[in-house]
């Protein structure tokens, strides 16, 4: 087995096994691949995650032993087998299959190894019959084999977006995630950037909403690079940056953000504010804020004082005291399956109500610390309601003081944006699913 597909293997252990997170993982086991192999070890562990039940489908269609059943050596190299069967280049088939074998060999089991010959070689014999019979699935069953969903989620997302939608939305949250990245404004300007890349032959362009937004087309390591090193510019996704576009904190203001590892809002805020004023950036896990304090130093920042702190904890010392708040909750995670493709799977009904109370009460802290006149942002990335809209209006229902705050002055296309509050979904705008509200103190 290429040495790559043997890394993709072990990754995808860890990810089944030890129940880690895909980007984790990946982040941690790709620095030991040769870098021409990176984009295609990124996108088979992502992928397999991604068509997780497609592939699981497929295998117990023509194996006697059940994919629950099995060890996960057997497991993983079949659903890795699997999934480059029927996503990727199909013109190395055989090879997968014998790669595929040779890899239970060389751990020892014979027998084993008899057995992936013999349901990889009926799948390929079987390719065409396995896929029509899926598609002859009662409708719902269909959906959730081919685009690997469970049926829950598919529920909630019909009724959301309607029947005659639910495929393009699946199939948007299946699909490849941009790489977008922000400049760093104290540094170069978008414009100085896109002129550097272009001459290195990185081929990228100007964000379609966020104004410090870059997306590179074709991928590259960008924290390797001699611009990532000198801190011009972040790793941060487009639907994020807006948090800070729309927020918009004046230079010489304190600003405090309630969720804030690993950083990536209270870093662009700095950046806005022009590294003055001040910046309290707490969260809950103190392992968590060494990243940002990492990221000040190479972005030259020094407005920030990065703290542990509970934000559903009330703190009396800073009641009336924040120019602006970013209330950017710990949420369902619906709006970036793109990036976290077990997302789907690991979402319970039961998780999302219970995560409600704790978004509700953070913003309610949030909205003690905001000056009269002060502005603040509350944000998800999430595209369910419930933790959404429905959160905000449950909150202005019980506190008088506060009002949504129109900025379509600060985004195009978004006609909600005048409302005070944009959703953005992946199948619509081709971002990440967020929620982003801008609500003032009266
Ligand atoms: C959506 S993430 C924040 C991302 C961050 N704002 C950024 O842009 O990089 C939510 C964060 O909330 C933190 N968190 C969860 N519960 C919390 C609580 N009760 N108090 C403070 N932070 C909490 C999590 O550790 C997580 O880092």
């Amino acid at each position: 087995m290429d040495s790559y597909r043997i890394k993709v293997v072990e990754t995808l252990k860890k990810i089944f096994k030890d129940k880690s997170y895909s980007n984790i993982v990946i982040s941690n086991d790709i620095r030991n691949i040769d870098l021409r192999h990176q984009a295609l070890y990124r996108k088979s562990v992502l992928g397999v995650v991604e068509h997780l039940m497609f592939i699981d489908w497929i295998i117990n269609q023509m194996s006697n032993t059940k994919t629950k059943k099995m060890e996960t050596d057997v497991l993983v190299v079949l659903r890795l087998a699997v999934y480059q069967m029927f996503f990727l280049d199909n013109s190395y088939e055989n090879m997968v299959v014998s790669e595929s074998v040779q890899y239970i060999k060389d751990k020892g089991n014979i027998r084993a190894s008899k057995f992936v010959n013999g349901v990889l070689r009926n799948i390929l014999r079987q390719k065409k019959e396995l896929l029509e019979k899926m598609e002859h699935l009662p409708r719902e069953e269909y959906l959730s084999v081919k685009y690997s969903y469970p049926a829950e989620l598919i529920k909630r997302w019909q009724l959301q977006f309607g029947k005659n939608k639910i495929e393009e939305v699946l199939s948007a949250n299946n699909a490849e995630a941009p790489l977008e990245i922000r400049v760093n404004n104290m540094k170069i300007s978008r414009d100085e950037l896109l002129k550097i890349f272009n001459e290195k032959g990185i081929i990228a362009e100007r964000c379609k909403y966020a104004h410090k937004g870059i997306r590179i087309l074709n991928p590259i390591e960008t924290d390797k690079t001699e611009e990532y090193k000198k801190g011009l510019f972040s790793i941060q996704s487009e639907s994020s940056m807006l948090a800070g576009q729309i927020l918009n904190p004046a230079e010489d203001s304190l600003v405090i953000d309630m969720c804030a590892a690993p950083g990536g809002k209270s870093l662009n805020a700095s950046e806005i504010m022009n590294n003055t004023g001040k910046i309290l950036s707490r969260d809950i896990y103190p392992g968590k804020l060494s990243l940002i304090e990492k990221e000040k130093q190479r972005l030259g920042l020094n407005n920030i004082k990065a703290e542990a702190y509970d934000a559903t904890v009330t703190d009396e010392t800073l009641i009336e005291k924040a120019d602006f708040i970013i209330a950017d909750v710990p949420c369902s995670g619906l709006g970036i399956i793109r990036r976290k493709p077990e997302i789907k799977y690991n979402r319970t009904e039961a998780e999302i109500k219970e995560i409600l109370n704790i978004q509700l009460k953070i913003l309610e802290n949030a909205a003690k610390y905001l000056k009269r006149g002060g502005m603040m942002v509350y944000s998800t990335c999430t595209t369910n309601k419930e933790e959404n809209l429905d959160i905000v209006m449950e909150f202005l229902k019980h506190n008088k003081g506060f009002a949504l705050e129109d900025f379509s002055d600060k985004i195009n296309d978004f006609p909600d944006a005048k409302k005070g509050y944009i959703e953005i979904y992946p199948h619509v705008h081709g971002m990440d699913g967020f929620f982003i509200a801008k609500i003032k103190r009266l």
